[in-house]
């Protein structure tokens, strides 16, 4: 797993008891899962629409940045359910070498 993301997961871990003055994170989590997945939806909107912008002007840096909005608040959700970026990774790594087309067709047998 990525530094980044592995150090990552062990504050949000830790957030999840601190004070939700000082910490975002905490705010978050003492506001309620539904306060997280309303993050969650804001910044898949959000990264959808620069995607969108980003066809026409070529322009990538706000795709990557609504991304990071995006796959933190995501790392926020998993952590409340006791998942991390590490369950994710290995759920990609288990699809290595199985086409996305040979899976879907093997769910209709
Ligand atoms: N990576 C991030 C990160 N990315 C985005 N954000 C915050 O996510 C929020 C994004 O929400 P918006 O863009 O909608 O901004 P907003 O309008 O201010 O938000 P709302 O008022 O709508 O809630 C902003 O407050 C950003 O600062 C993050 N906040 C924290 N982290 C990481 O989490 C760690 C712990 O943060 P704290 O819990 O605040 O200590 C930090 O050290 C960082 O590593």
């Amino acid at each position: 797993m990525s530094d980044v993301l592995e150090n990552l997961a062990r504050v949000l871990e830790a957030r999840k008891e601190a004070d939700p003055e000082t910490s975002y994170v905490a705010s978050l989590h003492a506001k309620g899962l539904n306060k997280i997945l309303e993050k969650v939806g804001e910044e898949c909107t959000e990264t959808l629409l620069a995607a969108k912008d980003a066809e026409h002007t070529g322009e990538t840096r706000d795709v990557v940045y609504e991304t990071a909005d995006l796959w933190f608040h995501s790392l926020v959700m998993l952590s409340g359910f006791g998942l991390g970026p590490k369950d994710i990774l290995d759920e990609l790594a288990s699809r290595f070498d199985l086409s996305g087309l040979e899976e879907k067709a093997s769910r209709n047998k």
